[in-house]
């Protein structure tokens, strides 16, 4: 196909990888260029995209274009060739912040109405819903992913491996869920044969009709499932949890996607910190509804709200938080030393990292004083819980597992067109009263129904026929390229995962599987098929819908690797463009903190240079640019041989940190493209510039290290100034003049 444009989208974000960018853009700039490829960049920070949506009182010189939309148009084209980091997913506590930081600095932006009084104050507060959350993902995700440790990352790992804490068959630590009432038990799905639209309606008990959702289109061949969360369920599981890791003097957790399942998960996590501090909230309902305690946002946000009391008030009040703290089982700490609690902050949980870290770390998690204990893993819904139940069985049987010989657990993930419970924002409801909800057809046919409660969540999902096929085709082709055992990881006895399994039995035969074991298995029964293959050393390929995307994503790779940001993350685009991810995981808050503390920034950028080198080659092919084929090579070599030298940042201050990390891979990079000889030009200009790099390694590498030690001002959070940023991020003058001659 004729494409001819020569240019890289490379997305600027937030936090640690933003920050990494400043230093490894200008370096990928000057490489590029040789091969006549532009990189323009896109912010789609949480402060650019809040910028971008609110411009009604800002000056031309603080608008801000909305990057977002430009790259989801781009998404959809076939010239589409995008380097994405990750971004801030924000829950309302990070989103209050960077508003509050934005206003700070100039900015005349509203305050996020949380309860918003008038339809002015609805019109904000709808606008700030849209950008809260995983807001970025789902818009550029017009494909499906491709997500793995590339052999000489998985080969570093065996020859380095990463600390795994031991495991004893007396662990304690446990999953629980629930077993009725949770959106597992209570899905009801269909495919329908034609196109058209549905509404969702509630009916209440005096039979009026309320319109939830008045149209939605759906596409020939489509899955949609309906479920719903049993409020009254879900307490009960919650406080028999909470008295049960009490009496087996377990510490108390809960795992969450609060981020990604913005609508359904916050109001889950604000019935677990009621029903953990159940007396105070029964006691003092009124003075907490006075103040606006928001327990959605976590319990973080009473505690800042409770400054707002007389001082004999909130005093009152924090000694029966301390008498709650005292009665109930002991709470597992995301940072001890700050007294930040699991339940404080909805995204400061994230159950695909946070589930994958304890158990890494012996099934254990940190109690108030800075000690590990065992834990309960509190996750509500069971359809996926099962898989941690499965891995924590397999530990306590067999041990931690050996990153030195264990075998890897690619992922083909379904999530183009908001697949699954991606696109289930819009149609989440909290019900307000009980009655039914039921989805219907524009004839009236009802096509799924629920009797609902009040303070039940109700949610439904679509997912759409195309991107159901191209997911199979993908996996069928990785399973071909890499001659490895994929398995679908559907139940059958999950009605949305019985109709999806029709769809894979119908699409398989479509392509030429001969020789190789494809297989569809419950998710707990492929958890422990693939556990055993891989302690054996041997890859099996998990093929899943959307969640389990996320949860495997981190989860092997943080048991295989010691992170997932050292993953390969493609995006094949549907209309034929890439979009190439950059690692696995998040955006790694911690690691700010420790660049403002003491100028070291810990940041890995691998996924970046793994990334860069796959959206060159795609680049190269699609525009028939040899150059850019010989740059991804390269790079390619260099990212081994960076590998192997051990120039990877280390996690300590005055050692070679993220930027240091960086001039090697330059280095490396420069003298692969000097030692290649199919093309002449770049091989004379690299020659050169890998000579400068090599000459100057002490000098540069001293100037780089002699940057860290001091606290770090970036003049903001969200919106850092830029030229305070540069200056952190390129603190060598010698690296600098050559980069920039
Ligand atoms: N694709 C995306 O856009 C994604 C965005 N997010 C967002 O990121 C934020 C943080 O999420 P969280 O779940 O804490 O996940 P993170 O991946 O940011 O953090 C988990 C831990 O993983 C390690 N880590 C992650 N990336 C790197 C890296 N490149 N180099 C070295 N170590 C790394 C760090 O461990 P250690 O402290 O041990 O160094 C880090 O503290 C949230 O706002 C979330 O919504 C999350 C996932 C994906
Ligand atoms: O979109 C998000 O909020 C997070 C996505 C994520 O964790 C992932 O894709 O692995
Ligand atoms: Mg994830």
């Amino acid at each position: 196909m004729g494409v001819n444009t020569s240019k890289i989208v490379y997305t600027r974000t937030d936090e640690a990888p933003a920050l990494a960018t400043y230093s490894f853009l200008p370096l990928v700039r000057k490489f590029t260029k040789a091969a006549n490829i532009t990189i323009e960049t896109k912010d789609i920070s949480l402060a650019a995209r809040i910028l971008a949506n609110f411009p009604e009182k800002l000056t031309d010189k603080q608008k801000q274009s909305d990057a977002l939309a430009e790259l989801g148009e781009l998404a959809q084209k076939p010239e589409a060739n995008i380097i994405k980091l990750p971004n801030i997913s924000a829950s309302i506590p990070q989103l209050k912040a960077a508003i509050a930081e934005l206003q700070l600095q100039g900015f005349d932006l509203p305050n996020y109405p949380e309860e918003p009084k008038n339809d002015a104050e609805k019109e904000i507060k709808n606008r700030y819903d849209k950008i809260k959350g995983s807001a970025v993902n789902p818009v550029l995700r017009e494909g499906n992913s491709d997500r793995r440790a590339p052999k000489p990352v998985k080969e570093y790992a065996r020859k380095n491996p990463h600390s795994m804490g031991a495991w004893s068959s007396n662990s304690k630590t446990h999953v629980a869920t629930m077993s009725n009432g949770d959106f597992r038990s209570n899905e009801k799905s269909v495919t329908v044969s034609e196109a058209g639209d549905i509404r969702i309606e509630f009916i209440d008990n005096n039979g009026n009709t309320t319109i939830l959702k008045e149209k939605i289109a759906l596409l020939k061949g489509e899955v949609i499932d309906a479920t719903i969360m049993s409020k009254k369920a879900l307490i009960s599981f919650l406080e028999e949890q909470v008295a049960d890791a009490k009496a087996k003097d377990v510490l108390f957790s809960l795992h969450m996607k609060a981020t990604m399942m913005k609508v359904s998960d916050p109001i889950i996590f604000g019935h677990a910190v009621e029903v953990f501090f159940k007396d105070v909230f029964e006691k003092h309902a009124t003075v907490l509804e006075e103040i606006g305690v928001e327990i959605n946002n976590g319990f973080g946000d009473l505690i800042n709200k409770l400054k707002k009391l007389p001082e004999a008030k909130r005093k009152e009040i924090e000694a029966d938080i301390q008498t709650c703290y005292e009665n109930g089982p002991k709470l597992a700490m995301v940072n001890s030393d700050l007294g930040i609690t699991n339940l404080h902050v909805p995204s400061d949980i994230i159950i695909d990292a946070s589930m994958p870290a304890m158990i890494r770390n012996s099934g254990q998690m940190w109690d108030a004083d800075g000690n590990t204990q065992d834990t309960k893993a509190v996750i509500p819904d069971s359809s996926y819980a099962g898989i941690y139940q499965e891995t924590i069985d397999f530990c306590k049987e067999h041990g931690a597992f050996d990153p030195t010989t264990m075998g890897t657990v690619p992922n083909v993930g379904l999530m183009a067109q908001k697949a699954e419970e991606y696109g289930s924002h819009d149609k989440t409801f909290e019900i307000k009263s009980d009655g039914i909800v039921r989805v219907t057809d524009t004839t009236g046919n009802i096509l799924i129904e629920h009797n609902v409660e009040e303070g039940d969540i109700w949610r439904m999902c679509q997912t759409k026929d195309a991107p159901i096929k191209d997911w199979v085709k993908l996996a069928v082709n990785r399973a071909r390229a890499t001659n490895t055992p994929a398995i679908f990881w559907l139940d059958k006895d999950r009605a949305h995962d019985a109709e999806l399994i029709k769809k894979v039995n119908a699409y398989l035969p479509e392509h030429d599987t001969s020789g190789l074991d494809i297989r569809i298995m419950s998710p707990v029964e492929a958890t422990r098929f693939s556990l055993e293959r891989i302690k054996d050393g041997k890859d099996t390929i998990s093929v899943t819908g959307n969640v389990l995307r996320d949860y495997n994503t981190d989860l092997f790779p943080i048991l295989e690797l010691g992170t997932s940001a050292k993953m390969l993350s493609i995006v094949p685009l549907m209309n034929g463009g890439g979009l190439f991810e950059t690692g696995a995981g998040g955006s790694a808050p911690k690691h700010v903190q420790q660049f403002n503390k003491e100028g070291h920034l810990r940041w890995d950028s691998l996924g970046e240079f793994l990334a860069l080198a796959v959206s060159l080659e795609h680049l190269g092919e699609t525009n028939n640019n040899s150059k850019a084929l010989i740059m991804a090579e390269a790079l390619d070599q260099a990212t081994i041989k960076f590998l192997d030298n051990k120039k990877s940042p280390s996690r300590k201050v005055n050692e070679l940190d993220n930027r240091g990390s960086h001039f090697y891979l330059a280095l490396y990079w420069a003298q692969a493209l000097a030692e290649q000889t199919q093309d002449a030009d770049l091989q004379k200009e690299f020659a050169e510039i890998a000579k400068q790099l090599a000459d100057d390694e002490t000098k540069i590498i001293d100037e780089l290290n002699n940057a860290q030690g001091s606290p770090v001002d970036m003049g903001g959070y969200y919106w850092p100034d830029i030229n305070k940023v540069l200056k952190a991020m390129r603190p060598s003058e010698t690296l600098n003049a050559i980069i920039d001659a």
